[in-house]
Protein backbone atom coordinates (compact mmCIF):
# COMPACT_ATOMS: atom_id res chain seq x y z
CA UNK A 1 0.00 0.00 0.00
CA UNK A 2 1.24 3.21 -0.89
CA UNK A 3 -0.01 6.23 0.98
CA UNK A 4 0.18 9.91 -0.91
CA UNK A 5 1.41 11.10 2.96
CA UNK A 6 4.29 8.86 2.76
CA UNK A 7 5.11 9.09 -0.92
CA UNK A 8 5.38 12.62 -0.84
CA UNK A 9 8.43 12.84 1.59
CA UNK A 10 11.27 15.01 1.13
CA UNK A 11 8.76 17.13 -1.51
CA UNK A 12 8.86 20.73 -1.47
CA UNK A 13 5.24 21.22 -0.53
CA UNK A 14 3.74 24.43 -1.16
CA UNK A 15 0.10 23.22 -0.66
CA UNK A 16 -2.26 20.26 -0.77
CA UNK A 17 -6.06 20.26 -1.45
CA UNK A 18 -7.61 16.62 -0.29
CA UNK A 19 -7.17 13.75 1.33
CA UNK A 20 -3.34 12.85 2.24
CA UNK A 21 -3.94 9.32 2.71
CA UNK A 22 -5.25 8.55 -0.38
CA UNK A 23 -3.97 5.03 -1.64
CA UNK A 24 -2.30 5.11 -4.81
CA UNK A 25 -2.78 2.82 -7.28
CA UNK A 26 0.72 3.68 -9.39
CA UNK A 27 2.43 7.23 -10.18
CA UNK A 28 3.01 8.57 -14.25
CA UNK A 29 4.14 11.80 -15.62
CA UNK A 30 2.19 11.40 -19.16
CA UNK A 31 -1.11 11.02 -19.27
CA UNK A 32 -1.63 8.61 -21.75
CA UNK A 33 -0.48 6.40 -18.82
CA UNK A 34 -2.78 7.36 -16.12
CA UNK A 35 -4.93 4.43 -14.89
CA UNK A 36 -7.57 4.15 -11.95
CA UNK A 37 -6.53 5.91 -8.64
CA UNK A 38 -3.10 6.40 -9.92
CA UNK A 39 -1.32 10.15 -9.24
CA UNK A 40 -0.43 12.05 -11.83
CA UNK A 41 2.42 14.97 -11.68
CA UNK A 42 2.58 17.67 -14.56
CA UNK A 43 6.09 18.31 -15.70
CA UNK A 44 6.93 21.42 -17.50
CA UNK A 45 8.82 19.77 -20.89
CA UNK A 46 11.00 20.54 -23.66
CA UNK A 47 7.77 20.40 -26.09
CA UNK A 48 4.94 20.83 -24.09
CA UNK A 49 3.67 21.02 -20.65
CA UNK A 50 2.22 18.25 -18.91
CA UNK A 51 0.06 20.55 -17.10
CA UNK A 52 -2.07 20.93 -20.37
CA UNK A 53 -3.02 16.90 -19.82
CA UNK A 54 -3.78 17.58 -15.94
CA UNK A 55 -7.72 16.75 -17.29
CA UNK A 56 -7.01 13.92 -19.59
CA UNK A 57 -4.93 11.82 -16.95
CA UNK A 58 -8.04 12.49 -14.36
CA UNK A 59 -10.58 11.36 -17.06
CA UNK A 60 -8.14 8.05 -17.03
CA UNK A 61 -8.55 7.84 -13.70
CA UNK A 62 -6.08 9.74 -11.94
CA UNK A 63 -6.96 10.70 -8.68
CA UNK A 64 -4.06 12.77 -7.08
CA UNK A 65 -2.65 15.51 -9.52
CA UNK A 66 0.88 16.80 -8.54
CA UNK A 67 1.51 20.50 -10.45
CA UNK A 68 3.53 23.62 -10.34
CA UNK A 69 0.35 25.25 -11.53
CA UNK A 70 -3.15 24.57 -10.00
CA UNK A 71 -5.83 24.15 -12.48
CA UNK A 72 -8.67 26.93 -12.10
CA UNK A 73 -11.17 24.77 -11.23
CA UNK A 74 -11.05 22.00 -8.69
CA UNK A 75 -12.89 18.47 -8.62
CA UNK A 76 -13.46 17.33 -5.08
CA UNK A 77 -12.85 13.78 -5.90
CA UNK A 78 -8.89 14.43 -6.41
CA UNK A 79 -5.85 15.36 -4.52
CA UNK A 80 -4.20 18.54 -6.01
CA UNK A 81 -0.60 19.00 -4.44
CA UNK A 82 1.13 22.04 -5.93
CA UNK A 83 4.94 21.40 -5.48
CA UNK A 84 7.80 24.29 -6.54
CA UNK A 85 9.72 22.10 -8.87
CA UNK A 86 7.72 19.11 -10.51
CA UNK A 87 10.67 17.46 -12.12
CA UNK A 88 12.33 17.56 -8.63
CA UNK A 89 9.07 16.17 -7.04
CA UNK A 90 8.93 13.55 -9.84
CA UNK A 91 12.38 12.51 -8.28
CA UNK A 92 11.75 11.97 -5.11
CA UNK A 93 7.93 10.69 -5.23
CA UNK A 94 9.06 7.66 -7.62
CA UNK A 95 11.81 7.11 -4.93
CA UNK A 96 9.72 7.15 -2.37
CA UNK A 97 6.94 4.61 -4.25
CA UNK A 98 9.57 2.04 -5.00
CA UNK A 99 10.61 1.56 -1.18
CA UNK A 100 14.05 4.13 -1.84
CA UNK A 101 15.46 1.11 -3.83
CA UNK A 102 19.41 3.37 -4.21
CA UNK A 103 19.79 2.92 -0.13
CA UNK A 104 19.73 -1.32 -0.72
CA UNK A 105 22.70 -0.42 -2.99
CA UNK A 106 25.82 0.93 -3.46
CA UNK A 107 25.03 3.45 -6.31
CA UNK A 108 27.83 4.88 -8.35
CA UNK A 109 26.61 7.43 -10.89
CA UNK A 110 29.04 8.51 -13.78
CA UNK A 111 28.69 11.53 -15.70
CA UNK A 112 31.05 13.69 -18.44
CA UNK A 113 31.35 14.41 -22.12
CA UNK A 114 32.89 10.82 -23.12
CA UNK A 115 33.90 7.58 -21.23
CA UNK A 116 30.80 7.15 -19.50
CA UNK A 117 29.34 4.07 -20.94
CA UNK A 118 32.83 2.30 -20.99
CA UNK A 119 33.40 3.23 -17.57
CA UNK A 120 30.42 1.91 -16.10
CA UNK A 121 30.41 -1.08 -18.31
CA UNK A 122 34.12 -1.76 -16.87
CA UNK A 123 32.40 -1.56 -13.74
CA UNK A 124 30.19 -4.00 -13.95
CA UNK A 125 32.02 -6.68 -15.35
CA UNK A 126 34.78 -6.09 -12.62
CA UNK A 127 32.21 -6.15 -9.86
CA UNK A 128 30.60 -9.59 -11.30
CA UNK A 129 34.39 -10.50 -11.66
CA UNK A 130 34.67 -10.04 -7.77
CA UNK A 131 32.21 -11.79 -7.05
CA UNK A 132 29.10 -9.34 -6.82
CA UNK A 133 25.84 -9.60 -8.30
CA UNK A 134 25.49 -5.49 -9.76
CA UNK A 135 23.18 -3.57 -12.35
CA UNK A 136 24.18 -1.36 -14.76
CA UNK A 137 22.42 1.66 -16.62
CA UNK A 138 24.04 2.71 -19.60
CA UNK A 139 23.32 4.00 -23.32
CA UNK A 140 23.72 0.25 -24.82
CA UNK A 141 21.60 -1.67 -22.73
CA UNK A 142 20.59 -2.41 -18.83
CA UNK A 143 21.22 -5.66 -16.69
CA UNK A 144 20.24 -7.16 -13.71
CA UNK A 145 23.03 -9.34 -12.83
CA UNK A 146 23.63 -10.99 -16.76
CA UNK A 147 20.25 -10.25 -17.03
CA UNK A 148 19.82 -8.29 -20.23
CA UNK A 149 16.68 -5.04 -20.50
CA UNK A 150 16.64 -3.03 -23.49
CA UNK A 151 18.04 1.09 -22.68
CA UNK A 152 15.84 3.88 -24.39
CA UNK A 153 17.75 6.74 -22.64
CA UNK A 154 21.47 7.16 -21.56
CA UNK A 155 19.97 7.38 -18.01
CA UNK A 156 16.37 6.58 -17.40
CA UNK A 157 13.39 8.84 -16.44
CA UNK A 158 12.74 9.00 -12.40
CA UNK A 159 9.94 6.17 -12.62
CA UNK A 160 11.66 3.83 -14.70
CA UNK A 161 15.19 3.91 -12.92
CA UNK A 162 13.52 3.28 -9.96
CA UNK A 163 11.46 0.82 -10.66
CA UNK A 164 14.94 -0.64 -12.18
CA UNK A 165 17.10 -0.62 -8.94
CA UNK A 166 14.33 -1.98 -6.97
CA UNK A 167 14.34 -4.99 -9.46
CA UNK A 168 18.30 -4.90 -9.32
CA UNK A 169 17.59 -4.78 -4.97
CA UNK A 170 15.28 -7.14 -5.02
CA UNK A 171 17.48 -9.53 -7.04
CA UNK A 172 20.43 -9.42 -4.92
CA UNK A 173 22.50 -7.05 -6.61
CA UNK A 174 24.79 -5.16 -3.92
CA UNK A 175 25.82 -2.86 -6.11
CA UNK A 176 24.40 -0.29 -9.66
CA UNK A 177 26.56 1.28 -12.03
CA UNK A 178 24.98 4.16 -14.03
CA UNK A 179 25.43 7.14 -16.46
CA UNK A 180 24.27 10.01 -15.10
CA UNK A 181 23.62 12.19 -18.72
CA UNK A 182 23.79 15.98 -18.25
CA UNK A 183 19.68 15.87 -19.66
CA UNK A 184 19.28 13.63 -16.66
CA UNK A 185 20.58 16.13 -14.33
CA UNK A 186 19.36 19.10 -15.22
CA UNK A 187 15.72 17.22 -15.78
CA UNK A 188 16.39 15.83 -12.06
CA UNK A 189 15.75 12.08 -13.52
CA UNK A 190 18.36 11.49 -10.60
CA UNK A 191 16.95 13.42 -7.69
CA UNK A 192 16.30 11.69 -4.62
CA UNK A 193 18.28 9.19 -5.39
CA UNK A 194 21.22 8.05 -2.44
CA UNK A 195 24.37 7.82 -4.14
CA UNK A 196 27.68 6.04 -2.73
CA UNK A 197 29.58 7.99 -4.95
CA UNK A 198 29.96 9.99 -8.39
CA UNK A 199 32.32 9.80 -11.01
CA UNK A 200 33.82 12.97 -13.63
CA UNK A 201 35.06 11.58 -17.01
CA UNK A 202 35.97 14.73 -18.64
CA UNK A 203 33.66 17.46 -20.69
CA UNK A 204 34.10 18.71 -23.73
CA UNK A 205 32.17 20.31 -26.90
CA UNK A 206 28.33 18.64 -26.50
CA UNK A 207 24.86 19.39 -26.32
CA UNK A 208 25.19 22.86 -26.50
CA UNK A 209 21.48 22.51 -28.72
CA UNK A 210 20.09 21.81 -25.02
CA UNK A 211 22.17 23.49 -22.32
CA UNK A 212 22.28 26.68 -24.51
CA UNK A 213 26.13 27.85 -23.51
CA UNK A 214 29.13 25.54 -22.42
CA UNK A 215 29.12 27.24 -19.03
CA UNK A 216 25.45 26.24 -18.62
CA UNK A 217 26.58 22.73 -19.76
CA UNK A 218 29.41 22.25 -17.14
CA UNK A 219 26.86 23.52 -14.43
CA UNK A 220 24.83 20.88 -15.26
CA UNK A 221 27.35 18.19 -14.57
CA UNK A 222 28.66 20.07 -11.65
CA UNK A 223 24.33 19.81 -9.81
CA UNK A 224 25.36 15.88 -9.66
CA UNK A 225 28.34 16.65 -6.95
CA UNK A 226 26.64 19.51 -5.56
CA UNK A 227 23.97 17.11 -4.29
CA UNK A 228 25.95 14.10 -2.90
CA UNK A 229 26.07 13.21 0.50
CA UNK A 230 29.03 13.55 3.08
CA UNK A 231 28.84 9.74 2.75
CA UNK A 232 29.64 9.71 -0.78
CA UNK A 233 32.98 9.89 -2.68
CA UNK A 234 33.58 12.20 -5.37
CA UNK A 235 35.64 11.52 -7.64
CA UNK A 236 37.18 13.16 -10.76
CA UNK A 237 39.43 13.42 -13.88
CA UNK A 238 42.64 15.67 -12.41
CA UNK A 239 43.40 15.65 -15.69
CA UNK A 240 40.16 18.01 -17.05
CA UNK A 241 40.32 21.82 -16.08
CA UNK A 242 36.69 21.26 -15.26
CA UNK A 243 37.62 18.22 -12.54
CA UNK A 244 38.31 20.84 -9.70
CA UNK A 245 34.93 23.28 -10.68
CA UNK A 246 32.80 19.83 -9.77
CA UNK A 247 34.61 19.64 -6.43
CA UNK A 248 33.85 23.31 -5.18
CA UNK A 249 30.71 22.64 -3.71
CA UNK A 250 30.39 19.23 -2.75
CA UNK A 251 30.09 17.74 0.52
CA UNK A 252 31.62 14.30 -0.61
CA UNK A 253 34.69 12.86 -0.07
CA UNK A 254 37.21 14.46 -2.76
CA UNK A 255 39.28 12.04 -4.60
CA UNK A 256 40.79 12.60 -8.27
CA UNK A 257 42.79 10.50 -10.81
CA UNK A 258 45.32 11.45 -13.00
CA UNK A 259 47.86 10.63 -15.63
CA UNK A 260 49.86 13.94 -15.46
CA UNK A 261 49.66 15.20 -12.06
CA UNK A 262 49.99 14.02 -8.32
CA UNK A 263 46.62 12.61 -7.50
CA UNK A 264 44.91 10.30 -5.23
CA UNK A 265 45.00 7.73 -8.54
CA UNK A 266 47.35 7.59 -11.20
CA UNK A 267 48.40 5.66 -14.04
CA UNK A 268 51.38 5.73 -16.42
CA UNK A 269 50.90 4.63 -20.11
CA UNK A 270 53.81 1.68 -20.53
CA UNK A 271 52.01 0.68 -24.01
CA UNK A 272 49.68 1.68 -26.42
CA UNK A 273 48.87 -1.19 -29.32
CA UNK A 274 46.02 -1.85 -31.47
CA UNK A 275 45.83 -4.99 -28.93
CA UNK A 276 45.61 -3.28 -26.05
CA UNK A 277 47.17 -1.12 -23.20
CA UNK A 278 50.21 -1.76 -20.61
CA UNK A 279 49.84 0.58 -18.07
CA UNK A 280 51.35 1.02 -14.22
CA UNK A 281 48.77 1.77 -11.53
CA UNK A 282 50.16 2.16 -8.17
CA UNK A 283 53.57 0.64 -9.51
CA UNK A 284 51.87 -2.52 -10.97
CA UNK A 285 52.58 -3.66 -14.43
CA UNK A 286 49.06 -4.61 -15.83
CA UNK A 287 48.10 -5.27 -19.50
CA UNK A 288 44.52 -4.34 -20.38
CA UNK A 289 42.18 -5.13 -23.40
CA UNK A 290 41.24 -1.69 -24.11
CA UNK A 291 42.85 0.71 -26.86
CA UNK A 292 43.95 4.31 -26.74
CA UNK A 293 45.55 6.91 -24.25
CA UNK A 294 41.54 7.67 -23.23
CA UNK A 295 40.99 4.46 -22.13
CA UNK A 296 44.05 4.80 -19.77
CA UNK A 297 41.38 7.56 -18.34
CA UNK A 298 38.73 5.14 -18.07
CA UNK A 299 39.87 2.10 -16.66
CA UNK A 300 41.96 4.20 -13.70
CA UNK A 301 38.39 5.91 -12.77
CA UNK A 302 37.05 2.33 -12.81
CA UNK A 303 39.59 1.12 -10.64
CA UNK A 304 39.60 4.44 -8.02
CA UNK A 305 35.81 3.66 -7.96
CA UNK A 306 36.35 -0.03 -7.40
CA UNK A 307 39.08 1.15 -4.31
CA UNK A 308 36.58 3.58 -2.85
CA UNK A 309 34.19 0.56 -2.62
CA UNK A 310 36.63 -1.26 -0.42
CA UNK A 311 37.87 -3.67 -3.10
CA UNK A 312 41.24 -4.72 -2.94
CA UNK A 313 43.65 -3.15 -5.12
CA UNK A 314 45.71 -6.36 -6.20
CA UNK A 315 42.68 -8.35 -6.59
CA UNK A 316 41.25 -5.44 -8.36
CA UNK A 317 43.60 -4.86 -11.34
CA UNK A 318 43.69 -8.64 -11.46
CA UNK A 319 40.26 -8.75 -12.51
CA UNK A 320 40.16 -5.81 -14.51
CA UNK A 321 42.60 -7.07 -16.82
CA UNK A 322 40.21 -9.46 -18.22
CA UNK A 323 37.70 -7.10 -18.72
CA UNK A 324 36.28 -6.50 -22.48
CA UNK A 325 35.29 -3.06 -23.99
CA UNK A 326 32.21 -1.99 -23.97
CA UNK A 327 30.13 -2.80 -27.81
CA UNK A 328 31.14 -0.63 -30.65
CA UNK A 329 33.83 1.33 -28.80
CA UNK A 330 36.76 0.94 -30.41
CA UNK A 331 35.18 -2.55 -32.16
CA UNK A 332 37.63 -3.76 -34.76
CA UNK A 333 35.89 -6.02 -37.53
CA UNK A 334 37.11 -9.39 -37.94
CA UNK A 335 37.90 -9.96 -41.68
CA UNK A 336 40.51 -11.70 -44.31
CA UNK A 337 41.06 -8.84 -46.49
CA UNK A 338 43.37 -7.34 -44.50
CA UNK A 339 41.44 -4.04 -44.09
CA UNK A 340 41.59 -2.55 -40.68
CA UNK A 341 38.11 -1.48 -39.75
CA UNK A 342 37.03 -0.01 -36.41
CA UNK A 343 33.56 0.84 -35.71
CA UNK A 344 33.61 3.66 -32.64
CA UNK A 345 31.00 5.69 -30.90
CA UNK A 346 32.99 8.49 -31.15
CA UNK A 347 30.25 11.60 -31.97
CA UNK A 348 31.42 14.25 -30.28
CA UNK A 349 34.72 16.45 -31.79
CA UNK A 350 36.91 15.36 -28.55
CA UNK A 351 36.06 12.28 -28.89
CA UNK A 352 36.77 11.61 -33.05
CA UNK A 353 39.65 13.66 -32.09
CA UNK A 354 40.94 11.28 -29.86
CA UNK A 355 39.86 8.02 -31.76
CA UNK A 356 41.74 9.31 -34.61
CA UNK A 357 44.78 10.20 -32.76
CA UNK A 358 44.64 7.01 -31.41
CA UNK A 359 44.80 5.39 -34.88
CA UNK A 360 46.89 7.47 -36.13
CA UNK A 361 49.58 6.38 -32.95
CA UNK A 362 49.27 2.88 -34.73
CA UNK A 363 50.70 3.26 -38.41
CA UNK A 364 53.36 2.10 -38.98
CA UNK A 365 53.91 3.00 -43.02
CA UNK A 366 51.98 4.22 -45.19
CA UNK A 367 48.79 2.92 -44.19
CA UNK A 368 45.86 5.48 -45.40
CA UNK A 369 43.03 6.17 -42.90
CA UNK A 370 39.98 6.37 -44.10
CA UNK A 371 36.68 8.35 -42.01
CA UNK A 372 33.23 7.75 -42.54
CA UNK A 373 31.50 10.55 -40.74
CA UNK A 374 28.22 11.54 -39.86
CA UNK A 375 26.12 13.88 -37.26
CA UNK A 376 23.00 13.32 -35.91
CA UNK A 377 19.81 15.79 -36.98
CA UNK A 378 18.31 16.82 -33.94
CA UNK A 379 21.35 17.45 -31.97
CA UNK A 380 23.72 20.21 -31.22
CA UNK A 381 24.43 21.82 -34.72
CA UNK A 382 27.89 23.77 -33.94
CA UNK A 383 29.82 19.66 -33.52
CA UNK A 384 29.19 19.33 -37.31
CA UNK A 385 31.49 21.63 -38.64
CA UNK A 386 34.49 20.61 -35.75
CA UNK A 387 33.50 17.22 -36.53
CA UNK A 388 34.52 17.62 -40.38
CA UNK A 389 37.59 19.44 -39.46
CA UNK A 390 38.75 17.04 -37.17
CA UNK A 391 38.19 14.07 -39.58
CA UNK A 392 39.69 15.96 -42.90
CA UNK A 393 42.90 16.84 -40.31
CA UNK A 394 43.09 13.28 -39.01
CA UNK A 395 42.57 11.41 -42.01
CA UNK A 396 43.47 10.80 -45.58
CA UNK A 397 39.90 10.59 -46.82
CA UNK A 398 36.74 11.22 -45.60
CA UNK A 399 33.04 10.16 -46.45
CA UNK A 400 30.57 12.24 -45.62
CA UNK A 401 27.44 10.23 -44.96
CA UNK A 402 24.31 10.54 -42.18
CA UNK A 403 24.16 9.33 -39.10
CA UNK A 404 20.80 9.79 -37.49
CA UNK A 405 19.20 12.58 -39.31
CA UNK A 406 15.95 11.93 -36.92
CA UNK A 407 13.67 15.08 -38.68
CA UNK A 408 16.02 16.74 -40.45
CA UNK A 409 17.15 16.91 -43.86
CA UNK A 410 20.21 14.51 -44.33
CA UNK A 411 21.84 16.73 -46.66
CA UNK A 412 21.72 19.99 -44.71
CA UNK A 413 23.52 17.96 -41.94
CA UNK A 414 26.18 17.77 -44.70
CA UNK A 415 26.28 20.81 -45.76
CA UNK A 416 26.42 22.14 -42.03
CA UNK A 417 29.53 19.55 -41.77
CA UNK A 418 31.14 20.47 -44.91
CA UNK A 419 31.22 24.22 -43.78
CA UNK A 420 34.53 23.36 -41.15
CA UNK A 421 36.36 21.77 -44.39
CA UNK A 422 38.78 24.29 -45.81
CA UNK A 423 39.58 24.71 -49.24
CA UNK A 424 42.78 22.50 -48.55
CA UNK A 425 40.78 19.21 -47.46
CA UNK A 426 37.83 20.19 -50.15
CA UNK A 427 39.99 16.66 -52.20
CA UNK A 428 40.01 14.92 -49.27
CA UNK A 429 36.40 14.48 -48.70
CA UNK A 430 33.27 12.16 -50.67
CA UNK A 431 29.83 13.16 -50.11
CA UNK A 432 27.48 9.56 -49.87
CA UNK A 433 24.50 10.39 -47.65
CA UNK A 434 23.20 6.74 -47.95
CA UNK A 435 25.59 4.91 -45.03
CA UNK A 436 25.84 2.01 -46.52
CA UNK A 437 26.98 3.33 -50.42
CA UNK A 438 29.39 5.44 -47.78
CA UNK A 439 30.92 2.12 -46.09
CA UNK A 440 31.21 0.51 -48.89
CA UNK A 441 33.04 3.64 -50.74
CA UNK A 442 35.08 3.95 -47.92
CA UNK A 443 36.28 -0.03 -48.57
CA UNK A 444 36.19 0.23 -52.00
CA UNK A 445 39.48 3.00 -51.80
CA UNK A 446 40.85 0.73 -49.18
CA UNK A 447 43.77 -1.63 -49.62
CA UNK A 448 45.13 -4.41 -47.11
CA UNK A 449 47.11 -2.83 -44.36
CA UNK A 450 44.07 0.51 -44.54
CA UNK A 451 42.50 1.76 -41.85
CA UNK A 452 38.93 2.17 -42.12
CA UNK A 453 37.17 4.37 -39.04
CA UNK A 454 32.96 3.69 -38.89
CA UNK A 455 32.35 6.58 -36.73
CA UNK A 456 29.26 7.81 -34.29
CA UNK A 457 26.81 4.80 -34.34
CA UNK A 458 29.34 2.21 -32.17
CA UNK A 459 26.58 0.20 -30.93
CA UNK A 460 23.28 1.64 -32.57
CA UNK A 461 21.69 -1.12 -34.42
CA UNK A 462 19.35 1.45 -36.14
CA UNK A 463 19.35 4.46 -37.99
CA UNK A 464 16.64 6.82 -36.83
CA UNK A 465 14.63 8.95 -39.83
CA UNK A 466 11.53 11.09 -39.98
CA UNK A 467 10.86 9.33 -36.35
CA UNK A 468 11.09 6.01 -37.77
CA UNK A 469 14.20 3.78 -36.74
CA UNK A 470 15.42 1.71 -39.64
CA UNK A 471 17.53 -1.63 -38.97
CA UNK A 472 21.18 -0.49 -39.07
CA UNK A 473 24.05 -2.00 -37.72
CA UNK A 474 27.99 -0.56 -38.71
CA UNK A 475 29.37 -3.92 -37.66
CA UNK A 476 27.35 -5.91 -39.43
CA UNK A 477 27.33 -3.71 -42.83
CA UNK A 478 31.02 -3.82 -42.86
CA UNK A 479 31.31 -7.41 -41.94
CA UNK A 480 29.18 -7.96 -45.23
CA UNK A 481 30.74 -5.18 -47.75
CA UNK A 482 34.33 -6.76 -46.24
CA UNK A 483 33.01 -10.14 -47.44
CA UNK A 484 31.74 -8.78 -50.29
CA UNK A 485 34.83 -7.43 -51.26
CA UNK A 486 36.92 -10.16 -50.33
CA UNK A 487 35.44 -12.78 -52.62
C1 LIG B 1 15.02 16.71 -24.72
C2 LIG B 1 14.75 15.69 -23.66
O1 LIG B 1 15.64 15.32 -22.94
N1 LIG B 1 13.50 15.22 -23.59
C3 LIG B 1 13.13 14.26 -22.57
C4 LIG B 1 12.03 14.87 -21.72
O2 LIG B 1 10.95 15.11 -22.54
P1 LIG B 1 10.38 16.57 -22.76
O3 LIG B 1 10.83 17.47 -21.67
O4 LIG B 1 10.70 17.00 -24.14
O5 LIG B 1 8.80 16.28 -22.65
P2 LIG B 1 7.63 16.92 -23.51
O6 LIG B 1 7.39 16.08 -24.69
O7 LIG B 1 7.86 18.38 -23.67
O8 LIG B 1 6.39 16.71 -22.52
C5 LIG B 1 6.28 17.41 -21.29
C6 LIG B 1 5.48 16.58 -20.34
O9 LIG B 1 4.16 16.44 -20.84
C7 LIG B 1 3.77 15.10 -20.73
N2 LIG B 1 2.74 14.78 -21.72
C8 LIG B 1 2.97 14.98 -23.05
C9 LIG B 1 2.00 14.65 -23.98
C10 LIG B 1 0.78 14.10 -23.55
O10 LIG B 1 -0.13 13.77 -24.32
N3 LIG B 1 0.60 13.94 -22.22
C11 LIG B 1 1.54 14.26 -21.30
O11 LIG B 1 1.33 14.08 -20.10
C12 LIG B 1 5.08 14.33 -20.95
O12 LIG B 1 5.00 13.01 -20.43
C13 LIG B 1 6.07 15.19 -20.19
O13 LIG B 1 6.09 14.84 -18.82
O14 LIG B 1 11.64 13.94 -20.73
C14 LIG B 1 11.17 12.67 -21.25
C15 LIG B 1 10.82 11.79 -20.05
O15 LIG B 1 11.92 11.67 -19.18
C16 LIG B 1 12.26 12.01 -22.09
O16 LIG B 1 11.77 10.81 -22.66
C17 LIG B 1 12.66 12.96 -23.21
O17 LIG B 1 13.72 12.35 -23.89
C18 LIG B 1 13.72 12.54 -25.33
C19 LIG B 1 12.91 11.41 -25.98
C20 LIG B 1 15.16 12.51 -25.82
O18 LIG B 1 15.46 12.30 -26.98
N4 LIG B 1 16.11 12.75 -24.92
C21 LIG B 1 17.54 12.72 -25.23
C22 LIG B 1 18.06 14.05 -25.76
C23 LIG B 1 18.23 12.42 -23.91
O19 LIG B 1 17.66 12.51 -22.82
N5 LIG B 1 19.48 12.01 -24.02
C24 LIG B 1 20.28 11.72 -22.86
C25 LIG B 1 21.70 11.33 -23.30
C26 LIG B 1 22.45 12.48 -23.86
C27 LIG B 1 23.95 12.18 -23.81
O20 LIG B 1 24.47 11.56 -24.73
O21 LIG B 1 24.63 12.60 -22.85
C28 LIG B 1 19.74 10.48 -22.12
O22 LIG B 1 19.88 10.43 -20.88
O23 LIG B 1 19.28 9.56 -22.81
N1 LIG C 1 37.65 9.00 -21.52
C1 LIG C 1 37.41 9.34 -22.77
N2 LIG C 1 37.81 10.55 -23.26
C2 LIG C 1 37.55 10.93 -24.52
N3 LIG C 1 36.91 10.17 -25.43
C3 LIG C 1 36.48 8.96 -25.01
C4 LIG C 1 36.68 8.49 -23.68
N4 LIG C 1 36.13 7.28 -23.56
C5 LIG C 1 35.58 7.00 -24.74
N5 LIG C 1 35.78 7.99 -25.63
C6 LIG C 1 35.29 8.12 -27.02
O1 LIG C 1 33.93 8.51 -26.88
C7 LIG C 1 33.06 7.53 -27.50
C8 LIG C 1 31.88 7.31 -26.60
O2 LIG C 1 32.33 6.63 -25.44
P1 LIG C 1 31.28 6.16 -24.36
O3 LIG C 1 30.16 5.52 -25.04
O4 LIG C 1 32.00 5.39 -23.31
O5 LIG C 1 30.85 7.60 -23.81
P2 LIG C 1 29.49 8.15 -23.22
O6 LIG C 1 29.91 9.25 -22.32
O7 LIG C 1 28.73 7.06 -22.61
O8 LIG C 1 28.67 8.72 -24.47
P3 LIG C 1 27.08 9.11 -24.50
O9 LIG C 1 27.01 10.48 -23.94
O10 LIG C 1 26.69 9.09 -25.90
O11 LIG C 1 26.34 8.10 -23.69
C9 LIG C 1 33.92 6.28 -27.69
O12 LIG C 1 33.47 5.54 -28.80
C10 LIG C 1 35.28 6.88 -27.89
O13 LIG C 1 35.38 7.33 -29.22
N1 LIG D 1 23.43 10.24 -26.54
C1 LIG D 1 23.78 10.92 -27.76
C2 LIG D 1 24.07 9.88 -28.77
C3 LIG D 1 24.42 10.41 -30.13
C4 LIG D 1 24.67 9.29 -31.09
C5 LIG D 1 24.72 9.68 -32.52
N2 LIG D 1 24.67 8.48 -33.30
C6 LIG D 1 23.58 10.62 -32.89
O1 LIG D 1 22.52 10.09 -33.19
O2 LIG D 1 23.77 11.83 -32.87
C7 LIG D 1 22.65 11.84 -28.19
O3 LIG D 1 21.51 11.41 -28.09
O4 LIG D 1 22.93 12.96 -28.55
MG1 LIG E 1 26.78 6.51 -22.84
Amino acid sequence: MALLKDILYKTNLISVAGDMNTDLGGICFDSRESKQGCLFIAVRGTQTDGHQYIDQAIAKGASVVVCEDLPAKLLDTVTYVKVDNSARALGFIASNFYGNPSSRLKLVAVTGTNGKTTTVTLLHQLFGKLGYKSGLLSTVENKIGEEVLPATHTTPDAIALNRLLKEMADQGCTHCFMEASSHAIVQHRVAGLQFAGAVFTNISHDHLDYHGTFDEYIKAKKMLFDGLPSSAFALVNEDDKRGAIMLQNTKAVKKSYSLKHMSDFRAKVLSNSIQGLELQIDNIDVWFKLVGDFNAYNLLAVYGTAVLLDEPTEEVLTQLSDVDPARGRFQLVPSTSGIVAIVDYAHTPDALENVLKTIKSFRTGNETVVTVVGCGGNRDKTKRPLMAAISCQLSDKVILTSDNPRFEDPMEIIKDMQTGVGPSNYRKTLVVPDRKEAIKTAISISHPGDIVLVAGKGHETYQEIQGVKHPFDDKKVVTEVLKAFSE
